[in-house]
């Protein structure tokens, strides 16, 4: 049996694919079969697992440490937990003639063995079973011919695969693929061209062959930097970065922009950094562990008149059409299928649960399929949670020719009064409830994360039925299925467009952060609808601090807010609560600028370091001239400030405020 496997090996790497074997039993048992295969296939065998493994071994989280990197033949140990994304960017790093090699607890009791990695996907505390994912994977694994299941009490058995063409590794020079593509682009005339490809098909090292070959400037921007290695080794010394938040703020100019994963970049930012240059390209991933984003790019590029759109097909580190390549695609559903369909006709909306994956698959993978092509930023941790997480509702809109929207709910809130408190004084920040805590933290409500909320985490239309009434239709159908909730709740990156969406959806505008998302360069705003008088009343009430503190805001963010002018300038109970928060607990500056703007309208002390922060002064600058040693010093001296105010404007209100705030800590 070694004899023919270590013959396969061989041939795999002649044919230039990888492949997956599963080893299915009981821990001990699968790890000793794994060892014996280890000494007899030569290769690095990088372990993946959460518990030691011998050497070379990496807990998944530490794997992103080693993407770039290549080895031979590897091991993902799943039997405590599957971290599919760590598995996928394993799978990522092999060279060809590798095996990955999994091992799994016995399918018939995988299902319900708690899986570590939900701690990551949920807020639980404990591990719990995952039994819709495993189903899943494990009906997955069952339909493809090419991966190898290995079950304990029954012998390996290892197919008759048919031949595939030789395969000859890239060397550095463009391949036939890149090449024809670095030939439009050196004849290119003014415009947009946009590269579309999956992941790994050497788009980022296309697009530094171009910088390199390329007879002017070029600006290189992306979401995240680290992206951006494999363009900068192609490109060479031209190589230059500027940050999306950057760049718009800068006047920088040059012959060509170079937009590495544009689909990660809201349509409005793209389209002002576009404008600027003289032509622009543009390239996106539309599979991957990180998100996806075809659909909503091809809109976007549907704007520019001359826009050439290009794709890149053929993998570069292994052939195509590899198994292993194939298994973790369908496995994680990276394939976006969702645009391929045009859901004409008449629209059915229906809420769906969790059961759906097992009842009719067909139905969720789609809405995800749907969901990932709208939102770069959904991960093989969304389809986990969207799987088996508690809390999770959705709704969808269907028609006989197949989806048309799909929106994604989880239940947030509910703290007790004094975790509540403790969460709006900045003592505490437990995990989860983004919205419930965040009114908490940054609004003017100690009681808001009491709350019941739902929060909309993901809402996204097919692309061909935009604008027809569907998004406002899904929101009307998780409003009257929200029982027992508050109020519904959304965050996302501020444009005016989709604000007009939320807007129109019953939303009210309750918060803004206060610097851009330096991936996005939009701000973050949170709305709420409210559904109770609870959540009536909550609601109001943030939205009148907001609007309140909306010209102090102001200074801080270079977007016009859509909030009511308000020249209130008295000190209010509120304020006096918030103040006392910040001087005497843990809250933060930003959530305390209308306050303290206000706190200086109504004393005349000198008060410096305060007056200096909120004029926008730069931090480094006001520690510089106070001779203090950073941020940290620099926050408690603001502090210090605010309490001598309050103290000077009533010494007896502010020690009252003191002792109730400092309580909150203890509970
Ligand atoms: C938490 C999150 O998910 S935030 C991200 C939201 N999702 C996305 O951005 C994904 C891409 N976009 C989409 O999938 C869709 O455009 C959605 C979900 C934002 C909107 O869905 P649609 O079905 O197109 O919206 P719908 O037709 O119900 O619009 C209702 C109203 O919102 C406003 N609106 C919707 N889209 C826009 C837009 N692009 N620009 C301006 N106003 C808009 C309009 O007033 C519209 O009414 P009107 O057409 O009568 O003027
Ligand atoms: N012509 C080439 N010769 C040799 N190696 C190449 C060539 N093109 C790309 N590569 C290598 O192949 C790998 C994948 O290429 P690249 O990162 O450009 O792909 P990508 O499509 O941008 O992938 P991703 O979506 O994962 O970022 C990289 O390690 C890169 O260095």
């Amino acid at each position: 049996m070694m004899e023919a496997l270590c013959a396969l090996t061989a041939r795999m790497k002649h044919e230039g694919i990888r492949r997956l074997l599963v080893i299915s039993g009981e821990d001990d048992w699968s790890l000793q079969q794994a060892t014996a295969l280890q000494q007899q296939l030569p290769g690095d065998w990088l372990k993946v697992g959460s518990q030691a493994l011998p050497e070379p071994w990496c807990p998944p989280n530490a794997l992103a440490k080693l993407l770039g990197r290549e080895f031979q033949h590897a091991m993902f140990d799943a039997r405590r937990g599957f971290d599919v994304a760590a598995f996928a960017a394993l799978a990522g790093t092999l060279q060809a003639g590798s095996w990955l090699v999994l091992l799994t607890p016995p399918h018939d009791v995988w299902p319900q063995r708690p899986d570590e990695d939900a701690l990551r996907w949920s807020e639980s505390a404990q591990p719990f079973p995952a039994p819709h994912f495993v189903h899943h994977f494990c009906r997955t694994l069952a339909d493809d011919p090419q991966t190898i299941i290995w079950r304990q009490a029954q012998p390996l058995t290892l197919p008759a695969f048919p031949a595939r063409e030789a395969w000859h590794p890239a060397n550095g020079e463009p391949e036939a693929e890149q090449a024809a593509i670095l030939t439009q682009l050196a004849d290119c005339p003014p415009g947009v061209v946009v590269v579309t490809a999956e992941r790994g098909r050497g788009k980022s090292a296309l697009a530094g062959m171009h910088i390199r070959q390329l007879n002017g400037t070029a600006i290189v921007t992306a979401p995240a930097r680290g992206a951006t290695d494999v363009m900068a080794a192609f490109a060479g010394e031209q190589f230059r970065f500027m940050a999306p938040d950057a760049l718009l703020a800068s006047q920088a100019r040059a012959d060509w922009l170079i937009v590495d994963e544009a689909a990660a970049i809201p349509s409005p930012v793209l389209q002002k950094l576009v404008a600027r240059f003289p032509r622009a390209l543009l390239t996106t991933t539309v599979q991957g562990y990180e998100g996806t984003g075809r659909g909503f790019l091809l809109k976007f590029c549907a704007r520019f008149p001359h826009l050439r759109q290009l794709t890149l097909s053929r993998p570069i580190r292994w052939a195509q059409g590899c198994p292993l390549e194939a298994i973790v695609s369908e496995a994680l559903l990276f394939a976006d299928n969702s645009l391929t369909r045009l859901p004409a006709g008449e629209l059915d909306y229906a809420s769906v649960e969790q059961d759906a994956w097992q009842t009719n698959p067909a139905l969720p993978v789609a809405m995800y399929q749907l969901l990932s092509s709208a939102h770069y930023r959904t991960s093989p941790l969304d389809l986990r949670r969207m799987m088996d997480a508690p809390g999770q509702h959705f709704a969808c809109a269907h028609s006989d020719a197949g989806l048309a929207g799909a929106l994604w709910l989880v239940d947030e809130g509910g703290l007790s009064d004094t975790l509540s408190r403790a969460v709006w004084a900045g003592y505490r920040r437990p995990r989860g409830n983004l919205v419930a805590q965040s009114l908490a933290a940054h609004g003017g409500s100690p009681l808001a994360a009491t709350l019941i909320g739902r929060r909309v985490t993901r809402i996204a239309v097919h692309p061909s039925r935009q604008r027809d009434g569907i998004g406002q239709a899904l929101i009307a159908h998780a409003r009257t299925a929200a029982e027992g909730c508050d109020y519904l709740s959304v965050s996302f990156g501020y444009t005016a467009e989709l604000w007009r969406f939320w807007q129109r959806c019953g939303f009210t505008l309750v918060r803004i952060g206060a610097h851009r998302e330096a991936s996005s360069g939009c701000y973050t705003a949170m709305a709420l609808s409210p559904l109770t008088a609870a959540g009536e009343q909550l609601t109001a009430h943030e939205h009148q601090r907001l609007c309140r503190d909306g010209q102090w805001l102001a200074a801080w963010i270079d977007e016009k807010l859509p909030l009511p002018v308000s020249s209130d300038t008295m000190l209010s109970d509120d304020d006096w609560d918030e103040l006392a928060s910040f001087a005497f607990a843990h809250r933060s500056f930003i959530a305390a600028v209308g306050s303290l703007n206000r706190l200086l309208l109504n004393v005349e002390l000198s008060l410096p370091l305060l007056r200096g922060r909120l004029q926008r002064q730069s931090e480094a600058q006001l520690c510089h001239d106070a001779g203090l040693s950073g941020r940290k010093a620099l926050l408690v001296r603001l502090r210090q400030e605010t309490a001598q105010a309050l103290m000077a404007l009533d010494a007896s209100r502010a020690s009252q405020r003191r002792t109730l705030v400092q309580q909150l800590q203890f509970f």
